[in-house]
């Protein structure tokens, strides 16, 4: 049964798309238009009850969650494909660290920006400049933290690739290709090496296939 992936379009689902081009699995794509509320749908909330993408269903077993459908995929097809956990259960544990520390302390100001420089003229809704000034501030302290563990190992749980790596490829991509704000991963140089290498994996690059909302 081959997965389907709802919302390629959008950055949750592509953190998805991407584990399942390294664990080489097949998938098809279900596009959901977010703007005409497609997600709002009784429909898809009887699947999805908040009303967000991604959503996986592979046969009858629905999954909501980005990161919880990586760590899925990342487990049931541990013998196939790119190793995205670690070897041992200690490099699993910092796979899980920087998985969590992507959701809690990266994701929260990169998303703001997102919201109030693409999101915002698309939605017709003004920018808050005091939000993009310490939602920036906030990203740069936790880049800085990025930089000095990427100044002792290749990827962020070590040097190896893994999913931690992989869930922050959608939002860097904005701040990198969107939004004008290279510079906060450029000026880095072990941020902007690792964003080099991760960015350029073909996984990666065939996933921005799927295009983006903006
Ligand atoms: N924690 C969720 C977040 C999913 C999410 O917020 N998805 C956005 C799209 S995007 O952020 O991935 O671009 C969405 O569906 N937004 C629609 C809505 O919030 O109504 C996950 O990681 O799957």
């Amino acid at each position: 049964m081959v997965v389907k992936v709802y919302g390629p379009l959008y950055a949750a689902p592509k953190r998805v798309l991407v584990c399942l081009v390294e664990k080489e699995v097949d998938f098809e794509t279900v596009p959901i238009d977010l703007l005409k509320g497609e997600n709002k749908h009784p429909d898809f909330l009887k699947l999805q009850p908040f009303g967000t993408v991604p959503l996986i269903q592979d046969g009858d077993y629905t999954l909501y969650e980005s990161r919880a459908i990586m760590r899925y995929y990342a487990e049931k097809y541990k013998s196939q494909g790119t190793d995205l956990l670690g070897k041992t259960i200690e490099e699993r544990g910092l796979v899980e660290q920087w998985l969590e520390v992507e959701a809690h302390n990266f994701q929260p100001p990169i998303y703001n920006l997102v919201v109030h420089i693409l999101f915002a003229p698309v939605l017709g809704f003004p920018s808050d400049p005091k939000i993009l000034q310490e939602s920036e501030e906030k990203l740069g302290k936790v880049l800085d933290i990025y930089e000095e563990q990427l100044s002792k190992s290749k990827y962020l749980a070590g040097d190896f690739f893994s999913l931690a790596d992989i869930s922050h490829l959608p939002f860097t991509h904005f701040l990198v290709a969107n939004m004008g704000k290279e510079y906060m991963i450029k000026d880095r140089k072990h941020v902007s090496a690792w964003w080099d290498d991760i960015s350029n994996r073909p996984s990666w690059k065939r996933v921005l296939q799927f295009g983006d909302p903006f």
